[in-house]
């Protein structure tokens, strides 16, 4: 079993097993304890952005501590802390030159302000290409799903699958990764677990094969939404990328106007490496739509605004925790205020 492979299953049974013991009877006359309410999305989103907190805000209320003003040289040493937040060379030298001009209208005088000031350009840079991602409009609505291997592309599709059908879409879903028989086998655990039904072919068939006759059953179901996984390519091979756009004219053709959404995902932890997959992926595979995942456990959350601003592609989901529930649209006010712990 590969290292994803048992991180998948790994996950899978400690959803199964990690359900909490049955708790003992309440003694004779005592209040039955207090049933702890599961934390809600905005306090998991926080504790999940924890590390990327506490590396760009720890790090900026470290840096005003104590100081009586804020100057140039603040600002400098800001500049620092947001490049090595992974906020990316060009967003930071666009924050920073709109903090000097606060800062020469002497908006900022003290930490606070400086904190204030600098969550609300990176919220507005967060919102200049913010768009939610709306499956309407079109039946089937069609999804590919592309990205490198390994970055949670078969979890994402899980994810979204459980989640439209449990809001009463009809689902389908097609194994286009036929590289690794054990990625359709995936596919199809996340599917039975949504009551979803999965197109599959043996090990090595053609993936332009998988989609079409995916796109044929779509039509055929009268399906809502259909969601395509395709091989973890790696964009240095030419020959995986021009696969990806046989399937895309193989979608184009049976379904005018497919795909409606390419989704990158992306492995928020991987950092600057996840801003290169982006800039490469948006040319070569026509990419619409990102997710950001493992954005929990990693100090470089700050990615998401390099990519989101240097790429002008709307982030859709971002992933917080293996779960089912642990995908969400990405709410840029959201993330900003779950990032500054407001
Ligand atoms: N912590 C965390 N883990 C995640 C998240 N999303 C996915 N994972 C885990 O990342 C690992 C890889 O996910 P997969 O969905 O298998 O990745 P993939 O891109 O489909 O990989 P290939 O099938 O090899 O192309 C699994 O162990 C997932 O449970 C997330 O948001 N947070």
């Amino acid at each position: 079993m590969s290292d994803e492979q048992g991180g998948f299953f790994k996950g899978l049974l400690k959803r199964v097993t990690g359900a909490p013991a049955p708790a003992e009877p309440p003694e004779p006359g005592t209040a039955p304890p207090a049933t702890p309410e599961a934390p809600g999305f905005f306090t998991r989103l926080k504790n999940g952005l924890k590390k990327t907190t506490d590396g760009l805000v720890g790090r900026i209320d470290a840096l005003v501590l104590g100081k009586k003003e804020i100057n140039a040289d603040t600002l400098e040493e800001l500049e620092e802390i947001l490049i090595t937040s992974d906020i990316g060379v060009a967003t930071t030298v666009e924050l920073i030159r709109a903090l000097e001009q606060r800062l020469s209208r002497q908006e900022l005088k003290d930490g606070q302000a400086l904190k204030s000031a600098l969550k609300e350009e990176l919220l507005s840079r967060l919102l200049a290409c913010h768009q939610s991602f709306r499956p309407e409009g079109a039946t089937p609505f069609v999804v590919l799903v592309v990205g490198v291997n390994g970055v949670g592309k078969t979890t994402t599709i899980g994810k979204l699958a459980a989640r439209y059908a449990a809001e009463g879409k009809r689902v389908l879903l097609a194994a286009g990764d036929t590289f690794r028989a054990a990625a359709a086998e995936q596919l199809v655990v996340w599917g039975e677990r949504a009551g979803v039904e999965v197109i599959r072919h043996q090990e090595g068939a053609d993936p332009s094969a998988v989609a079409f006759d995916a796109c044929k059953a779509a039509v055929a179901r009268k399906t809502d939404l259909l969601i395509i996984d395709t091989a973890g390519r790696l964009h240095t091979k030419v020959n995986l990328m021009e696969e990806m756009k046989k399937i895309r004219r193989v979608i184009e053709r049976e379904i005018p106007g497919a795909p409606h959404e390419t989704l990158l995902v992306l492995d928020a932890a991987t950092g600057q490496n996840a801003l290169s997959q982006a800039r490469l992926f948006k040319e070569a595979a026509g990419v619409s739509g990102l997710a950001l995942t493992k954005l929990d456990g990693t100090a470089k959350g700050g990615i998401i605004v390099a990519i989101s601003r240097e790429c002008a592609l709307p982030v859709r989901f971002i992933g917080i925790g293996e779960s089912v529930d642990d995908l969400r649209d990405f709410d840029p006010q959201e993330f900003v205020n779950a990032l500054f712990q407001a």
